[in-house]
């Protein structure tokens, strides 16, 4: 955004193509990267950074950060990924802060598609940073014209708004894939939403937080768009089709942390848990359904 970026890819062939045609073809195609960036697989170009936007998928994130920790130690690091560590059932930032403790963690988070930012369409996200004298500069200096950025200090309400929207947008997709209709999508987002508060409220987020970009913000764009991944893996598990299995899906390793986390601390969370099993194809939409149809009648 603003001054020089380095963007470091394990594979040095992905770079050095990056690099030759300024385009990311495989993931990113039709967009041309601006001046600024500089594409490499050399780590050390990395490493001199102060500032690191975290873009690995959250499962690998762990032993990233436990790898590189002795060269990131001081650094301020800003977690990209959504979602919640399966061994540690912890999210981005409090990885960064168990693996990298004198480190500045922080937040990127909220509604956005890739494309609609490398097309500068305009774009509004969270900047969460518990420190209250690099979060305004991490906003500043991430913001751009069409990137409008708003700084809150609950990285734990952040990070959950974001890794939990990907397993209702799962939820969302089956719905739509298996043909249950539209009002029962609006149900799921509506029910799916009252999850994300009460394990908000469980593990010591702001509420607030949750009701804004990174929560309710995030859940309203993946819940209801075909540009979303995750949305789309639920599309094809509710209609009973095949899914390319290396595509990014967040939700759903993020759904059985989920499940862990509704153990650990008792709380009832029928979506997240039915999604748990769609994922791994233990149940059918059906049966997910009868399921969540069957519950005892309750006050809203
Ligand atoms: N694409 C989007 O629109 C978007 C928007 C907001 C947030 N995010 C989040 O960003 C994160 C990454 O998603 P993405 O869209 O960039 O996925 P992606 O699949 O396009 O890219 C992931 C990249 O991580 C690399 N990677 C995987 N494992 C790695 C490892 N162990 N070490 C180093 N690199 C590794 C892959 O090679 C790949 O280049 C996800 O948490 C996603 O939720 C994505
Ligand atoms: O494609 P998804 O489902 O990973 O969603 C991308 C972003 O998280 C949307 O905000």
């Amino acid at each position: 955004a603003n001054g020089p970026v380095t963007l470091w890819a394990r594979d040095p062939k992905a770079s050095a193509a990056m690099q030759a045609t300024r385009m990311n073809a495989a993931r990113l195609d039709g967009y041309t990267l601006p001046e600024s960036v500089t594409a490499t697989s050399d780590l050390n170009a990395v490493f001199q950074a102060d500032t690191i936007l975290l873009a690995i998928p959250t499962q690998k994130l762990g032993a990233w950060l436990g790898e590189h920790a002795e060269k990131l130690r001081g650094k301020r690091l800003v977690a990209c990924c959504k979602g919640i560590d399966q061994t540690t059932l912890r999210g981005p930032v409090a990885l960064i802060e168990a693996t990298v403790p004198d480190a500045i963690a922080a937040m990127l988070t909220g509604p956005s598609f890739a494309a609609d930012i490398a097309g500068q369409l305009p774009t509004a996200l969270t900047l969460a940073c518990a420190d209250e004298g690099e979060g305004p500069y991490l906003q500043g200096c991430l913001s751009t014209p069409t990137l409008r950025l708003y700084l809150s200090p609950d990285v734990i309400g952040a990070e959950l708004g974001g890794a939990l929207k990907n397993v209702i947008a799962i939820a969302c997709g089956v719905c739509m894939g298996a043909g249950y209709g539209e009002s029962a999508r609006a149900a799921v987002i509506t029910r799916g939403f009252a999850e994300m508060r009460r394990i908000g409220k469980a593990l010591g987020a702001d509420p607030e937080t949750l009701t804004g970009l990174s929560g309710f913000g995030d859940l309203a764009l993946t819940c209801t768009s075909d540009g979303s991944r995750n949305y789309r893996f639920g599309q094809s598990i509710g209609a009973a089709q095949d899914f390319d299995p290396t595509t990014t899906v967040e939700g759903a390793a993020t759904a059985i942390s989920v499940s862990n986390l509704a153990k650990k601390h008792d709380l009832d969370l029928p979506i997240c848990t039915v999604v748990a099993a769609l994922s791994d194809g233990s149940i059918t939409p059906d049966t997910a359904l009868a399921t969540l149809l069957s519950r005892p009648l309750r006050k809203e």
